[in-house]
């Protein structure tokens, strides 16, 4: 039964942690619990000294000595304060040495997960389990550490010098501790369903802050300012509310263990005045003893009746955190993926149907070839699936149902840094890091030279604006390009995605923001420099594609028309729609197509 209930403490959460922080810090935390253990001994020394100290003072035979006991005062709280100062360190030591790898374990664990966790777990919780859960980890860790090694042996020893000096009035300490410790256990229930709602309202603090940060237009523009301010003040009251329902129960513990210390010192006070039958009188140093021992014993064991409740506290956070390291990562590497074996970069997606998280599909059992050195137009209707087609090149997600493929190999079977190797993207938002230009131009290509990354921005067309900025390209673009305008977020996207030379281009509306002009200069760029590449490109203005190879419609998750262009004008069809509604004014006709 004792293994069964020991098993079961290890593979639960604390046992878990203990076991990790104990193999991962086993020295530090070694070297603390040593010098606990000097310190538990040290203050039961110091109380037991007492009496030597006391009867020093008040009875001439012992008056002598006074100067060596003196000196073994001096000695016990020397090495008592340098054990403390060791214990201290230590323990902090190996605790910040425990929320650096958590965070860091965390960190690794959410970028081996797919696109899909993303959408499916907010970035406010996942802020919060990975600070708060690596935080609580530690402090439960030290709440342990110092309540089992430092606390427990200090109040043995104390409790160990009042049965010595005292044995009679010790009793006294039996009977109060346990009355505390009923008290104390009444107080557990609340607390871990007061700790979830903390971090529930404190996750919803974040939440309305990041909003506030990336909406803040749409907040003025539209005046939302009082609606934020509702949501904020509701989250930080809530939390103000479960802060004070903690520290209401932690605080209950201490008062009324003072109340206890109190009434246990008064009545050794009367008790030793009134003489204990059969027994007989102690000495003044000894009562002191006992008394001092008696006081000394209060601080450990009132951290220890808050023991629990700190525990029960903490282990949300932890729970939090292991809830997150122990998901099943979303997107897994194959273990036999193999790397993409080189080829012209040909396209293929068969009998492919996917819905996002398993729900309604977006794409039906599609069956598509973007040929290999071709630039190929995807176009159609708004939600038709255009940019899931990507998500699925890249390996966003799978398919639930038939293949993606480049040069005839599913993707499931390749590794991931192979396959990223020979696609570059530009997406539909443009998302920079916030650090200067160049260094997000070369985060694509690290190894490029400055002369390359200055060819890629000059092929984007955003060489003269960089120049045009004050510290050209080592400016300082801000959170997430902030300091710049969409088009010129997107014309260092394009830059950034030349710079790969890589086999597959996909530009997801990639030039969208751009003004005519430069998108013609942007377009004949690639144009040049993408001569082997396979292209893909979606685009809602059709101008940008007309000179494709090739032109697929997609709509509701299917083709519905594919071709070059004279074919697809030809037709009458989808495209001649799309095609007749932009164009209307210039080119009613097939003709002027053709
Ligand atoms: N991460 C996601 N989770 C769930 N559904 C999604 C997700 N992304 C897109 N969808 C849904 O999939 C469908 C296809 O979206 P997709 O973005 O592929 O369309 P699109 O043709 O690229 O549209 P647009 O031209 O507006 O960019 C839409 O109905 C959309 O609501």
């Amino acid at each position: 039964m004792i293994k069964r209930a020991w098993n079961k403490w290890r593979s639960g959460y604390m046992g878990r942690l203990v076991g990790e922080s104990f193999y991962a810090q086993g020295k530090l935390y070694g070297i603390a619990v040593l010098a606990m253990i000097a310190v538990a001994v040290t203050t039961a020394g110091s109380a037991y000294m007492m009496e030597y100290i006391v009867d020093a003072m008040t009875s001439p035979e012992l008056r002598g000595y006074a100067h060596v006991i003196a000196l073994g005062v001096v000695i016990l709280f020397l090495v008592k304060a340098i054990a403390s100062y060791i214990q201290s360190v230590f323990l902090a030591r190996a605790g910040n040495r425990i929320v650096a790898q958590q965070q860091d374990r965390v960190y690794r664990k959410l970028l081996r997960h797919g696109v899909s966790f993303f959408s499916t777990n907010e970035s406010s919780d996942l802020l919060m389990r990975t600070t708060h859960g690596a935080q609580a980890a530690r402090s439960l860790i030290d709440v342990l550490v110092t309540g089992f090694v430092r606390d427990a042996l200090t109040l043995v020893g104390l409790v160990g010098v009042m049965v010595y000096q005292q044995p009679v009035l010790s009793v006294m300490f039996f009977v109060v501790g346990p009355i505390a410790l009923l008290g104390v256990r009444y107080l557990l229930k609340s607390v871990r369903s007061i700790m979830q709602a903390e971090f529930a309202s404190l996750a919803e603090i974040i939440r309305v802050l990041q909003e506030t940060s990336a909406g803040i237009k749409v907040i003025k523009v539209f005046s939302l300012e009082d609606r934020m301010i509702n949501r904020m003040d509701t989250a930080i009251r809530r939390v103000e509310d479960r802060a004070n329902d903690i520290s209401r129960l932690q605080s209950v513990a201490s008062p009324l263990m003072e109340f206890l210390a109190g009434l246990a010192v008064a009545g050794v006070l009367v008790v030793s005045t009134m003489g204990i039958a059969g027994s007989e009188q102690p000495s003044a140093g000894q009562l002191m003893s006992f008394i001092t021992a008696l006081l000394m014993a209060y601080e450990p064991a009132k951290r220890l009746s808050r023991m629990r409740v700190q525990i029960e506290t903490c282990m949300v956070g932890v729970a939090m955190l292991f809830d997150l390291l122990d998901q099943d990562e979303t997107m897994l590497e194959s273990p036999k993926a193999h790397d993409l074996i080189d080829g012209p970069g040909q396209i293929e997606l068969r009998n492919v149907t996917f819905g996002y998280h398993g729900a309604m599909p977006v794409i039906e059992e599609m069956n598509v070839t973007f040929e290999a050195g071709k630039t190929t137009a995807l176009v159609g209707q708004s939600g038709g699936g255009k940019s899931t087609l990507f998500g699925l090149i890249m390996r966003f997600y799978d398919p639930d149902q038939g293949s993606v493929e480049i040069d005839g190999q599913d993707l499931r079977e390749v590794n991931f840094a192979s396959l990223r190797r020979k696609i570059s993207y530009v997406g539909q938002d443009t998302f920079l890091f916030s650090t200067s230009i160049m260094d997000n131009l070369r985060c694509s290509s690290p190894d490029a030279t400055d002369e390359e990354v200055i060819d890629a921005a000059k092929a984007a067309h955003a060489h003269d604006f960089i120049m045009d900025l004050p510290e050209g390209y080592n400016t300082q673009v801000g959170e997430n390009g902030t300091f710049l305008s969409g088009g010129q977020k997107q014309r260092i996207a394009i830059a950034r995605a030349i710079l790969r030379k890589a086999e597959i281009l996909l530009l997801d509306e990639a030039t969208s923001a751009l003004d005519a002009e430069s998108e013609s200069l942007v377009k004949k760029a690639l144009d040049t420099l993408t001569k082997d590449v396979t292209v893909v490109v979606i685009a809602h203005r059709l101008s940008t594609v007309l000179e494709a190879d090739k032109i697929i419609v997609v709509q509701d998750g299917s083709i519905v028309e594919q071709g070059n262009l004279d074919e697809l004008m030809k037709k009458n069809g989808s495209f001649r729609n799309l095609f007749n509604q932009q164009f209307k004014k210039h080119a009613p006709s097939a003709e002027v197509a053709e």
